[in-house]
C-alpha cells in the first residue's frame, strides 16, 4: 500500500514539477481563441466552472495541473479526478507537448461518472489524496479517441506508409536522429535507417484477454483497466486486518498494452510487423508470450508466424530477392521436459550442441523451404497438433511445452545451388540472413499442478518452472551487466541465447487474465514483464555484442544492402546461429506432408475495427510497478484462485484422419522414440516410488515469483534451488547413457561367449582355455551389471531425497 501511495505522489510531483518549471516559464500570452478552446476542454470534462480563472490569467492548457492545487480550482475528489482525466486525454505528459485533444461535439455532452465498472464495495475511498492516480474511471473520455479507420497496408513493409514508425521510436532523441538521417539519406536509405533506429531492441507488450464464459458465469469482476494503450491498472481486491474490503491498485506502464478488444491482427501490427524488415538486415528476432496458464499465450502466438510468413514471403517474392536466391525456411520444435522434439518430424528427439563459436546447433532438426503462405499454415497446424498439451488443475488444454517456430531467411549462392544437385542438404547450404523465432512458453503458473495432478504432470511443471526461472535469471544477469549470462540454466535459455545479445530484437507479449481470481498471477506476470522492460531501457552498449557491426549501408530491405560480397558472407557465417545439421527438405518435394485439414489459425475477425495507434512514449509519469513487491498479503476470499478455462473461442483443430496424433500428455499418444524414452524414465521413477515432482511444489515460485495460494493465505514459494533439477536431469542422462553402454558391453561379451562356444566345439580344443576365458568373460559381465545397479540405486536415492526435501518445504 505504501508503495502505491508513493507512486501516486511521485506522479503528482512530476506533474507539478512540470507545471512549475516548464509551462509557467514558457507560457506566453494566451489568445482569446486559446481561452475558448481551454473553456471547451473544461466543459467537456464537466468543469466549466473552473474555466474563468484559467482563461482570465491568460494561460494555456499546460497549467491545468495548477487547478489541482489545494485552494485553487478543483476542490472535490470528483473534480480532481475529472481534471486529471482531462489532462491525460490532452496527452499531458509533462514534456512532449503533443497535439492536444480538442473536444468533439459528443464529448461536450458532459461526463457522467461511470458507476458501472466497479462494484461499490471495491471502490474504496478515492477522495483522500490530492491527486489520486488510482481513482480514475477511464471509460468516458478515452472512448472518444478510438477512431475507426479502414485497414491500411503495413507501414513497415516496403511500399507501405509509415504511420506506425513513430510508435517504435525509443526516445525523443532517437526520433530527432532519425529525422536528421532522413534529411541526408536518399529515400530508401532514409527508410531503412529510420526503421532500424525505430525498432526497439526489447519491446514489452501486454495483452489482456476478455473474461471467459466461466468467469462471467461466476460474476467475476474484470479487475484490469487498460488506458492510453500503454498503461494499465490492476485493481486488487483485498481485506484489511479488521476484514474491511478495500482495493489496492497497481499501476504499470509498458511499450504497449492491448485490451480485450484488440484483435490478433492488431497484435501482429504492434509486435512483430515492425521487426520483419530487420530480418533482412541479419537480425535474429524473438517473439515470446509469457503468462499464466489460460491467459491467452497460445491464442496470441499462433497467428503471428503465419502473418509474419505472409510478409516475409511478400518481400522474398520481389525480384531483387528472388534473383539472389533468398528463401524462407521453417522449423518447429518444442522443449518438453528439458528435451527437444521436432514437431514436424514425428516428434523426433533432437540434440542441442554448441559449436566452437558458442553457436547453438540443433542436431537433427528438419527445416522446410516455404514459398507459399498456405504451406506455412499447414506446417503450423501440423506442428500445433503434435504439441504437448495436457489437462492441469488450472487449464483443461494447457501447453506443457515451450514451442519454438522459426522462420529463417537464407541466401543460397549460385555455387552452392549447383552443388546442391548432388548434395540434398539444401537448408544447410544456405546462409542465414536473419530469422525470427516465435516462442509459446508453457504456462508460467504451475501451482495448481502440485496438488491435484499425477506425477508426470508435476514433473513437467517442475521443468517448466525451471526454464522460466532460468529465463528470468538471464534477464536479470543482463540487467545487472553481468559478464556471465547463465544461458546454460535451461534448454530454453540456450535456445534463446542469441535473443538478448548481438544484433537481436526481442518482443515479449505478456498475456494476462482479467478476472479477480487470477489477480495474483496477473500481478506476477506484470512484474516479470516490468523486469524485462527495464532491460530494454538500459541501452548499455555492452549488451549489444554484435559480432559484426551492421555495415554503414543500412538499406532495408533492398538488394544492395544485403550480403552479396565475400565479406558479407562472412558476416552471415557468424550470424548463423541455430543451424540444422540434418538434411533439409524442400516442401514441394514432399507433398505427402500436406494435410487435408484446414483449420483456421486465427478464428478472430481479421478486419481492423479501429486505427489502433500507440503512443510509443517513454515511461514518464508512472513509476514502475515494482514498488509493491514482496508483501505479505491477506487475500480477500472474494478472489477465487481456482481458474477454470473455457474454450469459448475455438482453438486449432485437426481432422480425425490427420496423420499426426493429437497428443495430450500424460494421457497423450507419443511417438515411438519418445515413448521408449519416457517408459525408461517412468520405469525408473515408478520403481523409486519417488520422483522429481515434489520439486514442483517448491518451484511454484518460478522466475516471476509465482505464488501459491493455500487456504486464504498467499505464500511466496521458494525459488527453484539452482542446479537441483539440473543435477537430477544430468544424473538421469548419465544413467541412461550407462544403461546403453551396458547393453553394448553385454552384446560384445555375448559375441565373445559365442566365439568361445564355437572354439570349444572344435575338435582338439583345450577345455582349460575355455574355462579360464569364460570365467573372465562372465566376471566382466557381472561387473558391468553391478556397476549399472549401483548407479541406479544412487539415482533412486537421489529422487527420494528430493521428494522428502520438497515435502518438508511445502506447507500443505
Ligand atoms: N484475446 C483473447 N480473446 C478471446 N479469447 C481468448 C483470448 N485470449 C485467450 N482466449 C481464449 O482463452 C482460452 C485460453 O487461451 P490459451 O489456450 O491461449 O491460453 P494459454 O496461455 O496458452 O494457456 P496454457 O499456458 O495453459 O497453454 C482459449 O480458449 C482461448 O481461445
Amino acid at each position: 500500500m505504501g508503495g502505491q501511495m508513493q507512486q501516486s505522489n511521485a506522479a503528482a510531483t512530476a506533474l507539478y514539477d512540470h507545471a512549475g518549471s516548464g509551462s509557467l516559464h514558457n507560457a506566453g500570452p494566451a489568445s482569446d481563441a486559446g481561452d475558448a478552446v481551454m473553456t471547451r476542454w473544461l466543459q467537456s470534462a464537466g468543469l466549466q466552472h473552473l474555466a474563468s480563472p484559467v482563461a482570465s490569467t491568460g494561460v494555456d492548457h499546460r497549467l491545468l495541473p495548477n487547478l489541482l492545487m489545494q485552494g485553487y480550482g478543483a476542490q472535490s475528489a470528483e473534480e480532481k479526478q475529472r481534471l486529471f482525466k482531462l489532462m491525460r486525454n490532452l496527452n499531458f505528459n509533462g514534456e512532449s507537448a503533443s497535439e492536444p485533444y480538442t473536444p468533439t461535439a459528443q464529448t461536450l455532452g458532459g461526463v457522467a461518472a461511470s458507476e458501472g465498472f466497479y462494484s461499490p464495495e471495491f471502490r474504496g475511498d478515492f477522495g483522500a489524496g490530492l491527486l489520486d492516480l488510482h481513482a480514475m474511471d477511464d471509460t468516458e473520455l478515452l472512448s472518444e479517441h478510438v477512431i475507426s479507420e479502414p485497414f491500411e497496408p503495413s507501414p513497415f513493409i516496403p511500399g507501405g506508409n509509415k504511420v506506425f514508425e513513430d510508435d517504435f521510436l525509443t526516445s525523443t532523441q532517437e526520433r530527432e536522429e532519425a529525422e536528421a538521417d532522413a534529411s541526408v539519406l536518399p529515400m530508401n536509405e532514409k527508410e531503412s535507417s529510420t526503421r532500424e533506429n525505430n525498432v526497439a531492441k526489447i519491446r514489452v507488450v501486454v495483452r489482456k484477454r476478455p473474461l471467459n464464459k466461466k468467469e462471467l458465469a461466476k460474476k467475476e469482476d474484470d479487475i484490469v483497466t487498460v488506458y492510453d494503450n500503454a498503461y494499465l491498472t490492476v485493481h486488487e481486491p483485498k481485506l484489511k486486518v479488521d476484514l474491511t474490503a478495500y482495493v489496492e491498485k497497481h499501476e504499470f506502464c509498458f511499450d504497449a498494452v492491448l485490451d480485450e478488444h484488440v484483435t490478433n491482427d492488431e497484435v501482429y501490427r504492434v509486435t512483430v510487423e515492425p521487426i520483419i524488415p530487420t530480418i533482412f538486415e541479419r537480425t535474429k528476432a524473438t517473439c515470446f508470450a509469457y503468462g499464466q496458464t489460460g491467459s491467452g499465450k497460445t491464442y496470441t502466438m499462433q497467428p503471428l508466424p503465419l502473418r509474419a510468413a505472409e510478409d516475409l514471403v511478400r518481400i522474398l517474392h520481389q525480384p531483387v530477392y528472388r534473383n539472389q536466391k533468398f528463401k524462407l525456411w521453417l522449423s518447429y520444435f518444442e522443449i518438453y521436459g528439458g528435451k527437444l522434439f521436432d514437431l514436424l518430424s514425428d516428434r523426433k528427439k533432437l540434440c542441442m550442441r554448441e559449436d566452437g563459436r558458442q553457436q547453438v546447433c540443433i542436431v537433427g532438426l528438419q527445416e522446410f523451404e516455404v514459398s507459399d503462405v498456405q504451406v506455412v499454415k499447414e506446417f503450423i497446424e501440423r506442428g500445433n497438433a503434435a504439441r504437448s498439451t495436457g489437462t492441469t488443475g488450472a487449464n483443461e488444454e494447457s501447453s506443457r511445452s515451450h514451442a519454438i517456430l522459426q522462420l529463417a531467411v537464407k541466401r543460397h549462392s549460385e555455387v552452392k545451388e549447383n552443388k546442391r544437385n548432388t548434395d540434398t542438404n539444401e537448408a544447410k547450404s544456405g546462409k542465414i540472413v536473419g530469422k525470427i523465432s516465435f516462442i509459446d512458453l508453457a504456462g508460467s503458473e504451475r501451482g495448481a499442478d502440485t496438488t491435484d495432478n499425477d506425477r508426470q504432470t508435476r514433473i513437467e511443471g517442475a521443468e517448466i518452472n525451471k526454464s522460466l526461472l532460468a529465463l528470468k535469471e538471464c534477464i536479470r544477469a543482463l540487467d545487472n551487466d553481468q559478464i556471465h549470462i547463465p544461458f546454460r540454466g535451461s534448454k530454453l535459455t540456450e535456445v534463446l541465447r542469441d535473443s538478448f545479445v548481438g544484433n537481436s530484437k526481442t518482443v515479449m507479449i505478456s498475456c494476462i487474465s482479467p478476472n479477480a481470481g487470477s489477480c495474483e498471477h496477473t500481478i506476477n506476470t506484470l512484474r516479470y514483464a516490468d523486469r524485462v522492460k527495464s532491460l530494454s531501457k538500459s541501452g548499455n552498449p555492452r549488451k549489444d555484442q554484435a559480432p559484426n557491426p551492421i555495415p554503414s549501408n543500412k538499406e532495408v530491405p533492398s538488394a544492395s544492402s544485403l550480403p552479396t560480397t565475400a565479406a558479407a558472407e562472412n558476416v552471415n557465417d557468424q550470424c548463423q546461429d541455430i543451424k540444422t545439421m540434418d538434411i533439409g527438405r524442400r516442401f514441394g518435394e514432399k507433398e505427402n506432408y500436406l494435410y487435408g485439414s484446414a483449420a483456421d489459425v486465427d478464428k478472430q475477425p481479421s478486419s481492423f475495427s479501429s486505427g489502433y495507434q500507440f503512443n510509443g512514449r517513454e515511461e514518464k509519469g508512472l513509476a514502475p510497478a515494482s514498488m509493491d513487491r514482496d508483501k505479505f498479503e491477506v487475500k480477500n476470499s472474494y478472489s477465487d484462485s481456482t481458474y477454470q478455462k473455457t474454450n469459448y473461442y475455438s482453438k486449432n483443430s485437426v481432422d480425425a484422419g490427420d496423420k499426426v496424433p493429437k497428443v495430450s500428455p500424460p494421457r497423450r499418444k507419443v511417438s515411438k522414440d519418445e515413448k521408449s524414452e519416457r517408459s525408461i524414465n517412468m520405469l525408473k521413477r515408478e520403481t523409486n516410488g519417488s520422483d522429481l515432482t515434489t520439486t514442483s511444489s517448491k518451484q511454484q515460485s518460478t522466475g516471476n515469483h509465482i505464488t501459491s495460494t493455500i487456504g486464504s493465505r498467499q505464500y511466496e514459494a521458494e525459488p527453484i534451488p539452482d542446479g537441483s533439477i539440473n543435477a537430477i536431469l544430468e544424473e538421469e542422462e548419465a544413467l541412461i547413457a550407462a544403461h546403453r553402454k551396458e547393453i553394448e558391453d553385454t552384446m560384445e561379451i555375448v559375441r565373445e561367449e559365442m566365439k568361445l562356444l564355437a572354439e570349444v566345439d572344435q575338435p582338439g580344443s583345450l577345455i582349460d582355455n575355455y574355462v579360464s576365458q569364460l570365467s573372465f568373460v562372465l566376471s566382466r559381465k557381472a561387473a558391468s551389471l553391478v556397476s549399472l545397479q549401483a548407479r541406479l540405486a544412487r539415482f533412486q536415492h537421489r529422487l527420494k531425497e528430493q521428494e522428502i526435501l520438497t515435502r518438508k518445504r511445502v506447507p500443505r
